[in-house]
């Protein structure tokens, strides 16, 4: 039975809950959050979801309190995504607002994690992805291929929509990827992109208008409702279950690189390891530029936490 964990059950744990629930891919979803009663009111909430739905998916929690997270040991996936978004409120959205919180958070869960026995793989959602996805490596003991983080997905998903848009394709057509830090420095590597197998310099497209419009789409989201769920919660269990079925699938993920020592969006082959291994795509010069700028602003970050 494949055994799936949540850490923190706010907007995008809940939704990833549900979501995985509906999809009936799971036979064991675990819910960690240090607010028990919200943990226990989710539980409720999706039991009674999957009585609803032809699936089968068992829901138990993991007493916060307890000396051992007995529940996390066997687990073959943890997703971990506890926060405190409200923080973001004053600062339109802006990511790196929550460090500081986020950082003690992923300190304080590490050695819980470690603990119970875990040897699966983490993703983790948490902001700022990439730094707290190199925290939580580091603070777990787990090896680099074993975590892993959300990174510059959403934005490959937004890369494709807004291509296919403009050029009046199905987004499905549109290949390519946003790599580097999740956060402002992230770049559309446009050198990447195809339309129907063909480059995108076979048009004449405003790339510079795209890429604004792909790096704040997550702002926009943000700036109506104060939080982003829905695109997380799916494209974590894409991830998740490339994991779970071994599926050796190239995915936009924020993985460890070796020569950078960090955490960074780039694209990596998953499977049931976690990272299997990172696929170089040859970059421009401008590109290549781009992914150290961002490879810097991540490593600033780390050090205003490194323990
Ligand atoms: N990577 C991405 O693309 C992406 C997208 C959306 C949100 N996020 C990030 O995901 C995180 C969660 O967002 P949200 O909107 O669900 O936040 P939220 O504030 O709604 O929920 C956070 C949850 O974490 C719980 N929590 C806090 N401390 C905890 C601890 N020590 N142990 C366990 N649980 C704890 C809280 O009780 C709460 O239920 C944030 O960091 C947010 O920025 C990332």
């Amino acid at each position: 039975m494949n055994k799936v964990g949540i850490i923190g059950l706010g907007h995008v744990g809940a939704t990833a809950a549900l979501v995985m629930a509906q999809r009936g891919k799971v036979g064991k979803i675990v819910l960690v959050d240090k607010n028990q009663e919200k943990a226990q009111a989710e539980q409720v909430d999706l039991q009674d979801q999957i009585a609803l739905l032809n699936t089968d998916t068992q829901v138990v929690l993991q007493d916060y309190e307890a000396n051992k997270w007995e529940q996390l040991q066997d687990l073959d996936v943890l997703i971990f995504c506890a926060g405190q978004i409200a923080l973001l409120k004053d600062h339109g959205g802006q990511r790196d607002f929550e460090l500081h919180m986020t950082s003690k958070i992923a300190a304080e869960v590490a050695p819980k994690i470690k603990a119970s026995g875990f040897n699966g793989v983490i993703v983790n959602i948490t902001n700022p992805c990439d730094v707290i996805a190199r925290l939580l490596q580091e603070q777990t003991g787990l090896a680099t291929h074993q975590v892993l983080g959300t990174g510059t997905g959403l934005e490959t998903a937004r890369l494709h929509h807004a291509v296919g848009q403009a050029l009046k394709h199905n987004y499905h057509d549109v290949t390519g990827y946003v790599f580097g830090e999740h956060g402002d420095s992230m770049f559309p590597v446009w050198s990447s992109v195809q339309v129907a197998g063909q480059s995108i310099n076979n048009w004449s497209l405003n790339l510079d208008d795209l890429t604004q419009k792909i790096v704040t789409g997550g702002y926009t989201i943000f700036a109506g409702k104060q939080y982003t769920n829905n695109g997380i919660a799916t494209w974590v269990n894409l991830i998740t279950e490339a994991i779970l079925s071994n599926a050796n699938r190239a995915l936009p993920v924020s993985a460890y690189d070796p020569q950078l020592k960090l955490y960074i969006g780039q694209l990596a082959i998953i499977n049931q390891s976690g990272v299997r291994e990172l696929v170089k795509l040859p970059l421009t010069k401008t590109e290549a530029q781009n992914y150290q700028n961002s490879a810097q602003t991540i490593l600033e970050n780390y050090h205003k936490v490194a323990p």
